[in-house]
């Protein structure tokens, strides 16, 4: 078997042409040998493999691969080139090797399932369902997403947030945050403070799975006051997150922030001060701390995180 980088191309789910890295592998059978060009990416530090589950739910299921440089799977090409641009944002603006800062190979399964409107991080990997059609659209289409489950495999590798209640909630919160960082550091005219809103519902305009900036649009609480008290969906994790997603908005758009500023103060937090039983209090108090050694003591960038969390009711 021999092996050669090589740059392919396919069209991702929005219908748009994208580049790919792909790796050309001759391969025997039988006595004939057979060229594949496979979505394994060897030009970064990390390997990045993209797999298929051929709607069946076995993790990670088969490397996509085509006979031309050609890939014919938008749900593919989009989980392949997303993944390059996540690992590119945490290596630019933070200088961290991939997942867990030690280069481990970037896995990522598309076509899970059947009709599945959902996307996750399984501890070890990446797995998006395919939509079905109406909820959503393949979920590997939106970039914020794939930054979101990418971001649950960093979460694993330093604070380790407890998937459940307040630090479950924040869990969600920073893959929601670092979603919305990644759309605006590679797609700056497409930014916006919502998730999703690429693949979701492609019958209706203006729509998304959730926003930052105002979390009552899809009814997730934007305030301490609205914490929902639930058993279902480990205390609510994917609503809650909705306080410390406007904290997130208020911080961003404060006077004297950047996306820039806030960005380096969350990785600093996320890697620093947070861990797994961490919550909205403790994050509050270690985002402020990471804004201190930052930008210094009562400094704005201090100021504007205190006052961001105090305005959703976490003193
Ligand atoms: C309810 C609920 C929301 C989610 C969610 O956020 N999934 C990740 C995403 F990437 F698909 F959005 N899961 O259950
Ligand atoms: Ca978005
Ligand atoms: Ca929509
Ligand atoms: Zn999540």
């Amino acid at each position: 078997i021999r092996t050669v980088s090589v740059t392919g191309s396919g069209i991702g789910v929005l219908g748009d042409t994208k580049t790919l890295n792909l790796d050309k592998v001759t391969v025997k059978i039988r006595n004939k040998t057979e060229t594949q060009y496979q979505t394994n990416d060897l030009t970064r530090s990390a390997v990045i493999t993209t797999y298929t589950a051929n709607n069946a739910t076995r993790l990670p299921g088969s490397i996509v691969y085509s006979l031309s440089q050609i890939i014919n799977d938008p749900a593919a090409v989009d989980a392949h080139y997303y993944a390059g641009v996540v690992y590119d944002y945490y290596k630019t603006k933070f200088g961290r090797n991939g997942i867990d800062n030690g280069n481990m190979t970037i896995k990522s399964t598309v076509h899970y399932s059947r009709n599945y409107v959902n996307a996750f991080w399984n501890g070890s990997q990446m797995v998006y369902g395919d939509g079905d059609g109406v909820n959503s659209l393949a979920l590997s289409g939106g970039l914020d997403i794939i930054a979101h489950e990418m971001t649950h495999g960093v979460d694993e590798y330093e604070a380790d947030l407890i998937y459940k209640d307040q630090s479950g909630a924040l869990n969600e919160s920073f893959s929601d945050c670092f979603g919305t960082f990644i759309e605006y550091f590679a797609q700056k005219n497409k930014f916006d403070w919502e998730m999703g809103e690429d693949v979701w519902t492609p019958k209706i305009a203006n729509d998304a799975l959730r926003s930052l900036q105002d979390p009552t649009k899809y009814g997730d609480p934007a305030h301490m006051n609205d914490y929902n008290y639930t058993t279902s969906d480990n205390g609510g994790v994917h609503t809650n997150c909705g306080i410390p997603n406007k904290a997130c908005y208020l911080i961003a758009t404060s006077s004297g922030m950047t996306i820039e500023k806030t960005e380096q103060i969350y990785y600093r937090a996320l890697v620093n001060y947070l861990t797994q039983s961490s919550d909205f209090k403790a994050a509050k108090e270690a985002l402020i701390q990471s804004a201190v050694d930052l930008y210094g003591v009562n400094s704005v960038e201090a100021n504007a995180v205190k006052a961001a969390f105090e305005a959703v009711g976490i003193y």
